[in-house]
Order: C-alpha cells, then sequence, then structure tokens
C-alpha cells in the first residue's frame, strides 16, 4: 500500500485543509495519515475560529505515524506560526520527510489568515530547502518574494526567487489571474519552465482547490511518478472537481474529489521552455 501524510489544519467544513487531502488520498488509492496543525471551525462562508493544536501534540502526531507506519510523501498545509513550522523543520532536518510537497499556505480564499505573518520568514528559512516542491498561489508568491506577478517575465522571476531557497522546485498556480479565459500554472526545476494552461471554469465554488491539487501531487509522487507527470496528472484531477463542483452551503462551495470517476479528460495544453 502507498502511503501519504498530511501535516495540515483541520476544516469543519470538509472541504479544504486535512479533510480535502484526505479525501484526495483515498481517491486516488493511497493510504492518507495526518498530522493535524490546527483545528478551524469553518464552512463556505469563512473561518468562524482557529484553535491550533500544541507544539507537543503536533510533534507526538508525527512521530506516531513515521515511527510505525512511515509514508512514501508528505504534504504541509496550514502551518500556524513559527512554533508549528519549527516543530515540522525538526523532521525535515532529520531527513524524516521524503517527497515533501509544500503548499504555502497564508490567507484563505474567504480572507482568513492562517499563517501568522511573522512566521513567513521561518517557513521560507527552515522549510523552503527540504521541499521536493512548493506550490503557491500569486499572492503568496508575492508576499513571499515581494515581486508582482504582473506579466509573464515577473512570474518567471518570481519561480526562480522561490527556488533560490533551496528547493527542487516550484509550481506557481494562477488560479488567481484576472481577466483571462484561460489559467496557466508554471512549474520551474532550474533547468526548465513548464507551462500547463486550461480553459478557466466559471465558478465560485473553488474551496479547497489549492489543497486538493497539492494532496493529488503528493498521491502521485507517493507513487513514485516523476514531479512533472505527478503534476500533469494532478491537474486532470483537479481540473476535474472543479468542474464538478459543488455549490453547498451558502457560500464558495467546495471541489468534488470524486469527479475524477466519471468525468472526462480536461485538455491540458503543455508547454516547455529551457531556462
Ligand atoms: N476557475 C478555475 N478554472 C480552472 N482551473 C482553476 C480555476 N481556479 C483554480 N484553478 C486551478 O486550481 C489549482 C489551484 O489554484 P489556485 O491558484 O486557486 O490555488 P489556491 O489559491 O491555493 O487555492 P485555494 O482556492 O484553495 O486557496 C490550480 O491548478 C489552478 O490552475
Ligand atoms: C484548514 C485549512 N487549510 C487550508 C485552507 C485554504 O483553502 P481555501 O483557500 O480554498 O480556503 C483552508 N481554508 N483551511
Amino acid at each position: 500500500m502507498i502511503r501519504a501524510l498530511t501535516i495540515a489544519g483541520s476544516d469543519s467544513g470538509g472541504g479544504a485543509g486535512i479533510q480535502a487531502d484526505l479525501k484526495t488520498f483515498q481517491e486516488l488509492d493511497v493510504y492518507g495519515m495526518s498530522a493535524i496543525t490546527a483545528l478551524t471551525a469553518q464552512n463556505t462562508l469563512g473561518v468562524q475560529g482557529v484553535f491550533p493544536a500544541s507544539a507537543e501534540a503536533l510533534r507526538a502526531q508525527i512521530s506516531s505515524v513515521l515511527d510505525d507506519i512511515g509514508t512514501d510523501a508528505v504534504k504541509t498545509g496550514m502551518l500556524v506560526d513559527e512554533e508549528r513550522i519549527n516543530v515540522v523543520a525538526e523532521f525535515a532536518q532529520d531527513g524524516k520527510l521524503p517527497k515533501f510537497i509544500l503548499d504555502p499556505v497564508m490567507i484563505a480564499t474567504s480572507g482568513a489568515e492562517l499563517l501568522d505573518p511573522s512566521a513567513k520568514e521561518a517557513l521560507m528559512n527552515k522549510l523552503f530547502p527540504y521541499a521536493a516542491l512548493i506550490t503557491p498561489n500569486i499572492p503568496e508568491a508575492e508576499a513571499i518574494t515581494g515581486i508582482e506577478a504582473n506579466s509573464l517575465k515577473s512570474r518567471k522571476d518570481i519561480a526562480k526567487t522561490i527556488l533560490s531557497y533551496g528547493a527542487e522546485a516550484v509550481l506557481l498556480k494562477g488560479g488567481h489571474e484576472e481577466g483571462t479565459d484561460t489559467i496557466t500554472d508554471i512549474y520551474y526545476d532550474g533547468a526548465e519552465f513548464r507551462y500547463y494552461t486550461v480553459p478557466k471554469i466559471n465558478t465560485v465554488h473553488t474551496h479547497g482547490t489549492g489543497c486538493t491539487y497539492a494532496a493529488a501531487i503528493t498521491a502521485y509522487s507517493a507513487a513514485n511518478k516523476e514531479m512533472k507527470d505527478a503534476i500533469y496528472a494532478a491537474k486532470c484531477f483537479i481540473h476535474q472537481a472543479i468542474m464538478e463542483a459543488s455549490p453547498i452551503g451558502g457560500g464558495d462551495g467546495p471541489v468534488h474529489h470524486a469527479a475524477h470517476r466519471t468525468a472526462e479528460k480536461p485538455p491540458i495544453f503543455t508547454e516547455v521552455e529551457q531556462g
């Protein structure tokens, strides 16, 4: 059985965070495990409360899972603050986080703060160097680098800057791009840029897209797909999940994690450029 561990926050509404990750792992036939960084009281309208797990509780969860079951890949999502980042960094420094997919979650779609802004440097300095892939969305990438993502050139500069912190690769997600008919995610690994372009789906039901996408990349990496192939397969999975997202609740509904079972394969245009 292929195994994957997610270290992230719990979304009581079931659309993002740990819940999205475990649903995605299950859909992709990967045995899912979790270490919870915080409970959030959350629904499709927003985040009503955040209740961090103690550093001790977080460390104990990760140790319990790794000491007995082990894992083939690890994903991180909401890490709350520097204290919890330090716990994850202990495991990273000990070489215990294989195929580490780091989703630098900072602010929820609804606007809620999921990472203390003063913890940004710790995330970059203590965890980025251990990541196989970092998956920022546009606002996160701008906050990390201080570069405005207003052109292709600036996006490529952002990818290069993030990679310079020591990760193996970066995937700059384009979901927040405005005024376009297509969305492009940009991959960079120091040797090449790879552009994954899809038609934009006209929907507000995108709660959990970032978590689900990174979880699918983690699942495919755990199953030994090369990173670029894992991203392509995950892109297909997330696109189908957004296409069939449901208007559950009164706000921005969650993506449909089981959509890949029945939905048609989306057109994904891939372009490669030496970098
Ligand atoms: N309207 C859309 N149509 C097609 N693909 C989309 C759409 N919105 C997001 N995506 C895709 O979903 C994935 C997640 O991208 P996004 O930039 O929204 O991440 P995120 O902001 O971290 O997600 P979240 O909404 O969970 O915070 C990317 O592959 C992106 O291209
Ligand atoms: C626990 C948790 N983790 C991550 C997100 C980000 O997801 P989104 O931006 O889709 O709200 C979230 N809302 N909640």
